[in-house]
């Protein structure tokens, strides 16, 4: 069922949602509960949860911790500001909202409520394949620019179908996520049996041929013998999507240096570096970790965006200070939706921006361009 508000799951308890920000909610993470309380437990676990023992889950997050600002005094700071432009799109400060599928499971507005956030706010939302509103439907409601997600299908002619309906609906870039050509081990979604219910679907998936369900006998092999990775993408599908589009690609889910290598020679405008919030392979790095050795790579030959555990103004400004030119959050802003809709994600990304500018207020630093290494203290453990 699309997210009810009125109610608690499962129950008839009375749960309205929420018209005004209580003061409780000081920070990103405060919405976690509040999301929580009115969402089922099943599909809590899809939001919430990360592969099998979810170790890079809580290594994203925790790895912010590890790194520490060096902050710096008497410098004069004014004038400053936080404005930059990516890929010809112009942002107020380095945040934009990540793409998450089914956002109508956690709010009856769905991406609608994110996208009118979005532009509240003048940041990119970047709307995901398995959006649960048409990709027109979020151009249409939009007043700041989009991004589109972008899943290979299983087709290319299916494939094209959506890159032309995301050039047609004036979408400015196609982030193409690499790192799921298949889901990572969901045991937290299978021990609660999550499924889609009825009424939520991938509205722009209508018609095309889904990806085949890895499902195998005992002997049989399940996912090389099942055709689940028939349609997955490669680096020459990278380079036929490339001619195929004059819209800048921007490659989402990189994490070793030697991919970012091969996304500049395959033509990418930008990468993400990112591990899916940690819901694909268990026990790869954290972003902030993979970020520098990536940074290094691709020294400045295009911009290096990376998500995964932003809650922080200071999360921000740890992962431009190690080489991000921006970064996304995904289950930060889903919790403001889940919560106080619109509002909430509004909320979430004012918070943001706010502790960002406190942080590099107190780190000394006027303009982004500012925020480098020495910006941290300095740490043996970071490449
Ligand atoms: C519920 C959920 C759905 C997601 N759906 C997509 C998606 O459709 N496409 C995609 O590229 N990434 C998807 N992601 C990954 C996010 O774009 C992003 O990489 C990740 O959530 C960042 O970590 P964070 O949630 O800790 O901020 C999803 C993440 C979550 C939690
Ligand atoms: C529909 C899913 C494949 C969306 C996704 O990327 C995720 O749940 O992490």
């Amino acid at each position: 069922m699309v997210a009810d508000l009125t109610r608690r799951p499962g129950t008839d308890m009375p749960l309205p949602p929420l018209t005004q920000i209580p003061p409780q909610i000081a920070a990103v993470a405060d919405y976690e509960d509040y999301a929580r309380e009115r969402m089922s437990d099943a599909a809590w676990a899809y939001l919430s949860g990360g592969a099998a023992d979810e170790h890079t889950l809580r290594a994203n997050r925790e790895a912010y911790v590890r790194v520490r600002i060096q902050p710096r005094v008497l410098r004069d700071l004014a004038g400053g500001g936080t404005g930059l432009d990516l890929l010809g799109t112009p942002l107020p400060f380095p945040v934009l909202l990540a793409p998450v599928a089914y956002q109508k499971l956690v709010h009856p507005q769905g991406e609608l409520a994110s996208v009118l956030a979005a532009s509240a706010m003048k940041t990119v939302m970047v709307a995901s394949t398995q959006s649960s509103i048409g990709l027109e439907d979020m151009a249409r409601a939009a007043e700041a620019p989009l991004w589109f997600q972008l899943y290979f299908q299983r087709e290319r002619d299916d494939t094209l179908r959506l890159v032309r309906r995301a050039e047609a609906a004036g979408y400015r870039a196609l982030v193409v996520t690499v790192d799921a050509p298949i889901n990572g081990v969901r045991n937290r979604e299978q021990r609660l049996g999550f499924g889609l219910p009825p009424d939520v679907e991938a509205v722009n998936l209508r018609g095309m041929r889904p990806m085949a369900g890895a499902v195998a006998r005992a002997g049989e092999s399940a996912i090389f013998g099942s055709g689940a990775l028939d349609g997955a993408p490669s680096w020459d599908d990278i380079a036929w999507l490339r001619s195929a589009t004059r819209l800048p690609l921007v490659l989402k889910g990189i994490l070793a240096p030697a991919d970012a290598r091969l996304a500049i020679d395959a033509g990418a405008a930008a990468i993400v570096v990112s591990n899916h919030g940690g819901r694909g392979l268990d026990t790869v790095p954290a972003t902030l970790e993979a970020l520098p050795w990536v940074a290094a790579e691709v020294a400045g030959r295009l911009p290096v965006l990376m998500d995964g555990g932003i809650r922080r103004g200071t999360d921000v400004f740890k992962a431009l200070a190690l080489g991000s030119t921006a970064v996304m959050v995904g289950r930060g802003y889903v919790h403001g939706l889940a919560a106080a809709g619109a509002v909430g994600v509004i909320h979430v990304l004012h918070m943001l921006r706010t502790e960002f500018e406190i942080a590099m207020a107190l780190a000394g630093c006027r303009t982004l361009q500012d925020i480098g290494r020495n910006a941290l203290w300095p740490h043996p453990a970071i490449a």
